[in-house]
């Protein structure tokens, strides 16, 4: 199982000291959360703040846009640094366009889905998409419950297309983590999981032992 380290639930006050904490912690991947107020009712940050992050790890950049028009925004967030750029099913882009615009920026494209929004939703797209994001809660928000239902989703996803890789976010923990190992889940984000236990490395290496006995 990798670990996208969610920075949502970092200190923005010492953003670079986090990032560095999550590199020699033993996340395989750093997540982040763009939000723009519309297509979620939260603000977070955006390319600036990313590319002021990017010097202090050479992890993969997992950006996670909850944006209403991804195709307008995400060159920026290509030039910030982004190795992978997940935008969502719902926005108002349309896939194609936004998909070709991430792989012509030399980047892995990844869609999402929210709760309400079923996994055929993203059937036409897979063929070019690196991975797709199931979310296992409302999007906006760190610290949320993990929803178990969505694990039927992952199964069908994987059904689609064995070679996908498959993302949850929201609520993830060492309980949560086997859940989602279990349902074929491939990356899991966490970020209050990391950030707030005592010790982000021990914290990294339960979630990854606890899905490796999910599997089993
Ligand atoms: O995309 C989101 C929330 O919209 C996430 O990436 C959260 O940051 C996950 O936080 P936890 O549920 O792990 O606290
Ligand atoms: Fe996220």
């Amino acid at each position: 199982m990798l670990i996208s380290s969610s920075m949502l639930a970092s200190d923005f006050s010492k953003l670079s000291d986090e990032i560095i904490r999550m590199d020699i912690s033993g996340a395989d991947w750093i997540h982040l959360d763009v939000m723009d107020g519309h297509f979620v009712p939260n603000l977070t940050f955006g390319p600036p703040v990313i590319a002021a992050m990017r010097p202090f790890t050479d992890k993969p950049f997992d950006v996670h846009l909850m944006i209403d028009e991804p195709l307008r925004y995400a060159p920026e967030f290509l030039k910030a640094g982004a190795d992978l750029v997940t935008f969502h099913a719902e926005s108002s882009s349309d896939p194609d366009k936004t998909i070709e615009l991430i792989l012509s920026g030399g980047a892995k494209p990844a869609m999402a889905v929210k709760p309400g929004t079923p996994a055929r939703a993203v059937f036409p797209y897979l063929d070019r998409l690196f991975m797709v994001l199931v979310m296992t809660v409302e999007p906006g928000f760190g610290g949320q419950k993990f929803m178990p239902d969505m694990m039927e989703k992952v199964k069908e996803l994987k059904r689609a297309k064995p070679d996908l890789l498959v993302q949850v976010d929201g609520g993830i923990n060492s309980e949560t983590v086997a859940e989602a190992a279990r349902a074929g889940v491939d990356v899991c984000v966490a970020g209050t999981g990391i950030f707030k236990a005592p010790d982000a490395a021990q914290a990294i290496r339960e979630l990854k032992a606890a899905a490796g006995a999910g599997r089993e």
